[in-house]
């Protein structure tokens, strides 16, 4: 269990970095979400897989926009988060460009949940951070829906490595070391607008 002191660092580490990414400006997001697609982009890891989770980004999160348009041109197939509050459970349901959303408790789009499809069954996910270490250690927003969404990763016996997860965040949000939690899903790989970072696992 992370101690009490752990838990404070999570919690103020949690609201400097969402307070800093909240004061970039657009045109500093969309430099970065182009250069970090720049990265994502020599990694056959990327090339290779047919089907992408991604996210729909709020107040200041890494955009995907460029990510999602170069899925599209490429005939991969794209799935965003939805969100079932009260369960605190999480499902990816498939997305283009122009579907009509709505938006969840949390004031992010959500598309119609007609098309699910299963995580265990998609190629790459392109995770949200809030904070990360390069060991693959990962905070969010603190739902711990991708936690949840994703807990048989952390039984080292998986066959199947998949779905590859990958972390998607400014290289700022980078910290030294994360203190983790038992229920803590280590990321496969990092994407920043400066670098891919292969963790150890
Ligand atoms: N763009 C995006 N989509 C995502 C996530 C994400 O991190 N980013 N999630 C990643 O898990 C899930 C949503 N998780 C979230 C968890 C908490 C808050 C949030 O703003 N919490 C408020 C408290 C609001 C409340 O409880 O009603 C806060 O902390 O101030 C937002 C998203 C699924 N979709
Ligand atoms: N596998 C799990 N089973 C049950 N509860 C879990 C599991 N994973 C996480 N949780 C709960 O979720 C809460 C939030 O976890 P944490 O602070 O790690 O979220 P997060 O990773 O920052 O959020 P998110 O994944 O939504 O971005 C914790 O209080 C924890 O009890």
């Amino acid at each position: 269990m992370p101690s009490h002191s752990d838990l404070c660092t999570r919690q103020s580490l949690r609201q400097q970095l969402r307070q800093r990414r909240r004061e970039l400006s657009p045109r500093h997001q969309q430099q970065a979400s182009m250069a970090a697609l720049r990265q994502l982009l020599k990694r056959p890891e990327f090339r290779r897989a047919r089907h992408v989770a991604v996210y729909l980004p709020s107040q200041g999160e890494l955009p995907t926009l460029p990510l999602i348009r170069h899925c599209q041109q490429r005939h991969k197939h794209c799935y965003v988060p939805v969100v079932s509050p009260k369960q605190k459970h999480m499902t990816f349901v498939h997305y283009r460009l122009g579907h009509t959303l709505r938006r969840n408790r949390y004031g992010i789009g959500e598309p119609n949940p007609l098309r699910r499809r299963r995580a265990d069954s998609l190629d790459m996910v392109i995770v949200p951070l809030v904070a990360f270490d390069r060991q693959g250690n990962r905070l969010g927003m603190g739902g711990g829906y991708y936690d949840r969404c994703f807990a048989r990763r952390r039984q080292r016996d998986q066959r199947s490595n998949k779905p590859l997860l990958v972390g998607w965040g400014y290289s700022f949000q980078q910290t030294d070391h994360l203190p983790t939690a038992r229920w803590d899903v280590p990321l496969d790989a990092i994407v920043t607008d400066r670098e891919w970072i292969a963790c150890a696992g």
